[in-house]
Parts: structure tokens; sequence; C-alpha cells
């Protein structure tokens, strides 16, 4: 049975190569498309030619679309200039909706396929009539957190077949078609665009100057030299060279003043945060008396939170427990049970 056409991001990893053979062997007609987003170039030819290898192998059409220059206008930038900034950004949040997806639907036209489909851990369902991302059922692999910026003009046209997979059930299905060799392949870590997950070094390549400041503790006193904001994220307490007599933790980055703000682990809890450019399917649901939880790193537990709506896409989270690790420009994402109803960027937080 022809179930019609999907156009199927792949990367030549593990996991879009058994979706586009899941999508296959469930009656799909698969069309692959290799995305060229960085200029790390083994990287790119590794990429491109393992897709096309394994397209070719299972007899299906294989494109490579070239998205560097928008990469860089709408990624890299955006990453240099948030490190710039004193914040820490989360390039995935951006790249999904503004590049991956929305080219994957412009060339689903362009290639005439019905659906789009990805390798991302993670389920689309419906609820109350309208199409939303759920967590995949593996809790140790989901990439939901990742999808959070999806539009319906995306999620009513997305197949993830992995959602309801795990890691080993995905190689064992390589496997069982005789890829061995796929299953052997290993996860991608880190930032996609960045050599050996060296963000310093990437930022220095880009221009951007450590310059030194001062450690202050929260009242202001200064406590040391630090080596220039780049270097510290909220949370890090080894590697700052200080001398005190207890465990102190970076717990503020100051882009105007220069200054990292160094304080005890409990001050790093907050129960205020306030986002910005917020992003849901249905904006209804934000009842500012509902409880829902929220996530605000990839490998963090959700916690409970309420929801207030401001004007102008921005929004206060209200944690009903404190959480420790809330660090500007990275993103929160809001749940409701599985189901993900919305996210946005970390403005501040007290
Ligand atoms: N360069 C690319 N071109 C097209 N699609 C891509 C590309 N990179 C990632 N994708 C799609 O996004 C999904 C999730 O990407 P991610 O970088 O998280 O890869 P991953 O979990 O390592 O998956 P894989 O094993 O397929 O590489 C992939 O499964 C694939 O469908």
């Amino acid at each position: 049975m022809n179930k019609g056409r999907v156009l199927l991001g792949m990367s030549g990893g593990v996991d879009s190569s058994v979706a586009a053979m899941m999508l296959q062997n469930d009656g799909f007609e698969v069309v692959g498309l290799t995305f060229i987003f960085s200029e790390l170039k083994g990287q790119n030819e590794i990429a491109v030619r393992e897709a096309g290898k394994l397209a070719e192998e299972i007899g299906i059409k294989h494109f490579v679309c070239d998205l560097r220059s928008d990469f860089t206008k709408a990624i890299v930038n955006y990453f240099t200039q948030e490190y710039q900034n004193g914040r820490t950004p989360f390039p995935c949040a951006i790249c999904n909706p503004e590049l991956k997806f929305k080219n994957l639907l412009k060339n689903a036209e362009i290639y005439h396929c019905n659906y789009i489909a990805t390798g991302h851990y993670a389920r689309i369902k419906k609820h109350n009539g309208r199409q939303y991302i759920f967590e995949g059922t593996d809790t140790n692999k989901d990439q939901s957190f990742f999808l959070w910026g999806l539009g319906e003009d995306v999620l009513n046209k997305l197949i993830l077949p992995l959602g309801g997979l795990n890691k080993t059930q995905t190689r064992t299905y390589a496997n069982r078609l005789g890829f061995s060799y796929l299953s052997r392949k290993k996860d991608s870590l880190g930032i996609c665009f960045i050599e050996e997950n060296n963000y310093r070094k990437f930022l220095k390549s880009k221009g951007l100057e450590s310059k030194p400041g001062y450690f202050v503790d929260i009242g202001g006193k200064v406590l040391g030299r630090h080596s220039g904001i780049l270097n510290y994220t909220i949370g890090q307490r080894r590697g700052l060279g200080i001398n005190a007599n207890k465990p102190m933790f970076v717990s503020g980055i100051s882009a105007a003043t220069n200054e990292i703000v160094l304080s005890d682990y409990e001050d790093l809890y907050k129960n205020r945060i306030l986002v910005s450019n917020m992003k849901c399917i249905d904006i209804q649901e934000f009842d500012k008396d509902r409880v829902f939880t929220v996530r605000i790193r990839y490998r963090l537990q959700n916690t409970p939170c309420k929801v207030e709506l401001l004007q102008k896409g921005q929004a206060i989270i209200y944690l009903l427990e404190p959480v420790a690790m809330v660090a500007n420009g990275q993103t929160a994402v809001f749940y409701d049970g599985d189901r993900v109803v919305g996210g946005g960027f970390i403005e501040s937080s007290e």
C-alpha cells in the first residue's frame, strides 16, 4: 500500500537511517534530504556520503540542500552574540523551527511530498483536535525538549517514526535488516557546528575576545580576577581559581560590568523566571492558575509551575519548587504530563 511521499531529514546517523527503513516498510515512498548547515568540512562530507549510501542501498532518492549561509546568519551569529551578552545560547531551539523544519517543509513542496519526517525521539499526537509534540517513550533519549518551537504548519505534516522506540530497539532494527554498521555508529554529542565541543576555541575563531575582569560576591565585593566572561557558565564550580573557605559557584554573568558573580549553591535557587518569545499551540491553555511542569535544561527534571502571560510574547514562570542552574538565554519548555504545550527563552530569574 502506498501511503504517500515523505521527505525525511537524513544526517547519515543511525536514527534517521532507521527512520527511513521504518517509513519504507510502513508503505511510504521515502525521499531523503541532507542539509549542509555548518562549515565543519569533514562532518558535512560524512553526512552527505553516509545518507547517500543508505539511500542507494534501500532504493530511495536522496538530495542535498546547502544552508550554510542561512545557518551562519541565523545560528552562528546568534550564538556568538549571546555569549558576548553574557548569556548561554541554545542554538537547536532556533535552528529547528527557523532552518531545519522550515526547509523540510519548503523542500517537501519542491519534491511533491505529502509529509516530512525526522529521526527525533518524540511523538506527535492529537490533543483537543490539535497536533502536539509528546515526549518519546524512552525517557532517557526523549528529544521533545528540542521541538517546542514547531508550529502547526510543521506538526500537521510531521511523522516521527522513532517516538515509540528506545535507542537499543533502534540499533536492533538496523541489525535485523542487515545494517549492522549503522547500529555501531556513535550518538552525536554537543553542538553540531563546533569541533570537539570546544566552544571557547570557536568563539575565539569568530573574533570574540576574553576580557579579564572581577569575580564579585552577591553584595558586589571583589573576590578575585576572572579570565573573561566567555569562559564561565552558570552553576560552574571548578576552575574558578578562587581561594575561598567554602565552595563557590557562578551565579551571575554581567556583560555590562564584565563581572562574574559567585555565591553559595543555595543562592543558585530561583523561584521566578521571565521568558520571552513564547511559542505555543493554544494560548488559551495558559490560565494563570493552571499547574504545568517546566524544564529549563535538556538533562534536568521537570518542575511544577504556574505561568502568567504578559504582553509581547513574554511570560512569568512561578516555580512551585525552587530550581538551580537557571541560565539566561537557555530555553524553558512547558509540559502538561508528557505533552509539550510551549516554551520560551529565559531572560532573567530571581
Ligand atoms: N544535516 C541534516 N540534514 C537533514 N536532516 C538532519 C540533519 N541533521 C539532523 N537531521 C534530522 O534531525 C534528526 C535529529 O537530529 P540530531 O542531530 O538530534 O541527530 P541524532 O539524534 O544524532 O540522529 P541521527 O542518528 O539520525 O544523526 C535526525 O534524526 C535527522 O532526521
